[in-house]
């Protein structure tokens, strides 16, 4: 068994939102297929994958340094012990080598998105969905046969009112969305306020309102928000400040004792763990946000899940960034608490498999071979196209 050939490519993610932080307007991602020599009704199996939005394509990265890595690999080194599938995290120790600790950058983009095709890949040699392959090793066998997702969006563009706000907020409700998400951060407290009052019209009530700072806030003004969002009763409030100032975050802690979510711009095992360690974040309400296909894979998260375990953090308190499929199996496979999803936004590569609508906030996972991206129609089509 081995991989006969390794493509990857550039796609425009774009769009004219704004979150306090960053446009979107040259927002990019990668895309890998990794093609085996295993023969499936008379085609090579091929595993594929992608970075999600926030950070911008690694293509070069993983044209330049990890590619050939993998290429050089002695087909023999990369594969179970009984050589019937390929090994995930043997193939994460020859993308990585000769790479120094600490420092994550970019890189961890470029090896998540090989990562993710390699476990598409792998569950497809096992002929199996992922979330069944993933509750087999690492859990009791029995994935969740749904998973809890929100809708994020809520983005500042030109022109959008409050109306426009709630438009887009009634649209993701009646798409079977109870729990929606907005930014924050980008506009003072008064017209932030009011943009909260509009999208609460229509979701009903603080609890079904998550808002996203992206960064944006030193710590008085955190604190100044974070006294005004209180009474709101709000489902998280999230990423308040720099993704690494730990202490920022323990300091909010002291005065916000409603839910904070953060943890999507930390890229490893170690940074997750100074996060636990220093950030003040609480195992009883808080939630984590680390996204694999930023941050080196899902070999990297299976650590990061056993450091949350040794720190008395349970999976169902992650909620991934990103809305892509391969955290919805993390979430099916292996018990996380969701995921993120965009039910408008960076297509086609965010979103969920074909005819599976969500219901209260809850959406099933397609029962095919892999991470499930030959059952959603506007993706697959482009995935083929650069295999062939
Ligand atoms: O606007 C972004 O960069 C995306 C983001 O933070 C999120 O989905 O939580
Ligand atoms: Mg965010």
């Amino acid at each position: 068994m081995r991989i006969t050939d390794i493509k990857v490519e550039t796609h425009p993610i774009a769009s004219n939102i704004r979150n306090a932080y960053i446009d979107f307007s040259t927002m990019t991602c990668s895309l890998v297929a990794i093609v085996s020599d295993v023969i499936r009704d008379g085609k090579p199996l091929v595993g594929y994958g992608f970075n999600s939005n926030g950070r911008y394509s690694a293509t070069g990265l993983i044209k330049e340094r990890f590619i050939p890595r993998l290429e050089k690999a002695e087909p023999r080194s990369i594969l179970t012990k009984d050589g019937n599938n390929f090994d995930p995290s043997l193939i994460w120790d020859t993308l990585m080598a000769n790479e120094k600790p600490g420092g994550h950058g970019e890189r961890s983009v470029a090896v998540g998105v090989i990562d993710m095709a390699v476990w598409d890949l792998v569950s497809k040699i096992e002929d199996k969905p992922l979330y069944q392959l993933l509750a087999e090793r690492y859990g009791d066998g029995t994935p969740d046969k749904s998973i809890f997702v929100y809708a994020a969006g809520g983005y500042y563009y030109p022109g959008k009112n409050y109306q426009a706000l709630k438009d887009e907020m009634q649209s993701y409700v009646d798409r079977g969305y109870r729990v929606c998400k907005m930014k924050i951060g980008g506009a003072d407290l008064t017209e932030d306020l009011k943009r909260i009052d509009a999208a609460i019209e229509v979701v009903g009530s603080g609890r079904n309102l998550a808002v996203d700072v992206n960064g944006r806030f030193d710590l008085p003004t955190a604190i100044k928000y974070a006294e005004a969002l209180a009474p709101y009763d709000l489902f998280w409030y999230e990423e308040i400040g720099d993704p690494a100032d730990y202490g920022l975050q323990a300091a909010i802690a002291q005065v916000y004792s409603k839910p904070m979510a953060t943890g999507e711009n930390l890229f490893s095992m170690q940074d997750a763990r100074n996060l636990i360690r220093f950030g003040g974040m609480r195992p009883d309400r808080d939630w984590l946000q680390f996204d694999c296909a930023l941050s080196y894979g899902l070999v990297e998260y299976l650590r990061t899940l056993q450091m949350l375990r040794n720190h008395g953090w349970s999976p169902r308190r992650c909620i991934p960034h990103g809305g892509h499929q391969l955290s919805s199996n993390i979430a099916a496979g292996l018990g996380l608490g969701g995921n993120e999803s965009y039910p408008d936004l960076f297509k086609p590569f965010g979103g969920f498999a074909d005819g599976h609508p969500v219901v209260d906030s809850y959406v099933t996972l397609p029962d095919v071979p892999g991470i499930g991206f030959e059952a959603k129609s506007d993706l697959i089509p482009i995935m083929h196209a650069l295999a062939s």
